[in-house]
């Protein structure tokens, strides 16, 4: 992420598959087993978009619930706001940047995503969101907190 007084840059990747394919994202997975959540943040990072980062700061939690799943998916989101290296396609990931206030690819990003991607730029925040399938949320809370 890179701000100046102009605008802010939000690099997302487009998912090629699994999960959320074909949509626009930042970059995250799984977390292994043995790993923490930072560790398992920065490794996908490296894996999706070949970029690394010194500091990470968490700045949100999301709980989805996907009606017919029986688990909670439990997203954590870090925000970086120095990278090194250059952005680079990966397996499961085409890289690309985008201009923030330009406007996001809305239509080909997760329907929830438009609701809290603002609050990313200065707030943390606590989010929960209950799907019917992928693409219809029938209920949500977002509230900004003080700490994780
Ligand atoms: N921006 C955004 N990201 C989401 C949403 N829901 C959701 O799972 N994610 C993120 C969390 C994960 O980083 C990613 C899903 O990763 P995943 O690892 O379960 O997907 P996958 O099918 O590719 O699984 P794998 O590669 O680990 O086998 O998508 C959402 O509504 N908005």
């Amino acid at each position: 992420m890179f701000t100046n007084k102009l605008l802010t840059l939000v690099l997302l990747g487009m998912k090629k598959r699994g999960f959320g394919a074909v949509k626009w994202n930042g970059f995250g997975g799984k977390v292994q087993p043995g790993e923490t959540i930072e560790e398992a943040a920065r490794q996908e990072l490296q894996e999706e978009s070949g970029l690394t980062v010194d500091a990470l700061d968490k700045i949100g939690n999301i709980k989805f619930e996907l009606i017919g799943e029986t688990e909670l998916r439990d997203v954590h989101v870090f925000r970086a706001d120095n990278y090194n290296g250059e952005p680079t396609e990966s397996d499961g990931i085409h890289s690309q940047s985008h201009a923030f206030y330009l406007g996001y690819p809305s239509g080909q990003m997760w329907v929830d995503d438009i609701l809290w991607f603002p609050l990313m730029l200065q707030k943390k925040f606590l989010g929960y969101f209950k799907f019917q399938g992928h693409d219809l949320i029938i209920d949500h809370k977002l509230e900004e907190v003080e700490n994780l």
